[in-house]
């Protein structure tokens, strides 16, 4: 099981989530969001972090030009666009992305994802009215599409103590964290870290079906 620490702000959560074992870091370049972090912040944590983490620029409908200016500073590994940005944006950077769908009651997730083949990978998050994400709201698990082919990264609300139930129903590839290993908004609690990897690495990642 991968497991993604979203909303670092700082080279001491960053080290603390990577000696918890994360395999993903994610940095938030969203101004609205307590997990914001500025240029200078984050290539300081990516200078501090090793080449084999992979980190992840978090997204939400961001001028292109906001994008670029972040790339052209900070090594980011992957993209994750979490907004209502469609397929066509998400490709223009020509770099790695997921894409997160926000589980709207009225969403068909199998039919949604579709429309980014290229994508790395489809996050899941829930979904709150006038709020992209980084809510600490679950969503019905029993949603997630079983054998879709892709690569499914479980977010929303996920905690040390329901991320194992979160897995066990939603047989996803990853899971995505924030709000639920935090002791205060954008700062991270380190036994809450170390004991949602433990939770979520004791259960095994669903093997990927292709289609
Ligand atoms: O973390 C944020 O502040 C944030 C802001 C805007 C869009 C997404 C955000 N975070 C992502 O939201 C999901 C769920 O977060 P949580 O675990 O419920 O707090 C996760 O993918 C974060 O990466």
């Amino acid at each position: 099981m991968r497991v993604k620490i979203c909303g670092i702000t700082s080279i001491e959560d960053a080290i603390l989530a990577v000696e918890a074992g994360a395999d993903a870091l994610g940095l938030v370049f969203y101004p609205p969001s307590p997990r914001n972090v500025t240029l200078e912040q984050a290539a300081e944590i990516a200078r501090a972090v090793s080449p084999f983490v992979v980190l992840t620029g978090l997204f939400v409908d961001a001028h292109p030009e906001q994008v670029e200016g972040v790339l052209a500073q900070v090594p980011l590994n992957l993209l994750q666009f979490h907004g209502d940005e469609n397929a066509p944006y998400c490709r223009q950077f020509h770099r790695p992305y997921i894409k997160a769908l926000r589980m709207k009651p009225e969403l068909n997730p199998v039919e949604a994802m579709a429309a980014f083949p290229d994508a790395r990978g489809i996050l899941l998050d829930a979904y709150r009215k006038g709020v992209p994400g980084g809510t600490g709201d679950t969503f019905d698990w029993q949603r997630v599409p079983q054998d879709s082919g892709r690569q499914i990264i479980l977010a929303g609300g996920l905690t040390p103590e329901n991320v194992a139930g979160a897995i066990d129903t939603a047989r996803p590839q990853a899971v995505d964290v924030s709000g639920g290993v935090e002791r205060s908004p954008g700062r991270k609690d380190a036994a809450r870290v170390r004991a949602f990897i433990r939770a979520a690495r004791a259960r095994l990642a669903e093997p990927l079906v292709q289609n």
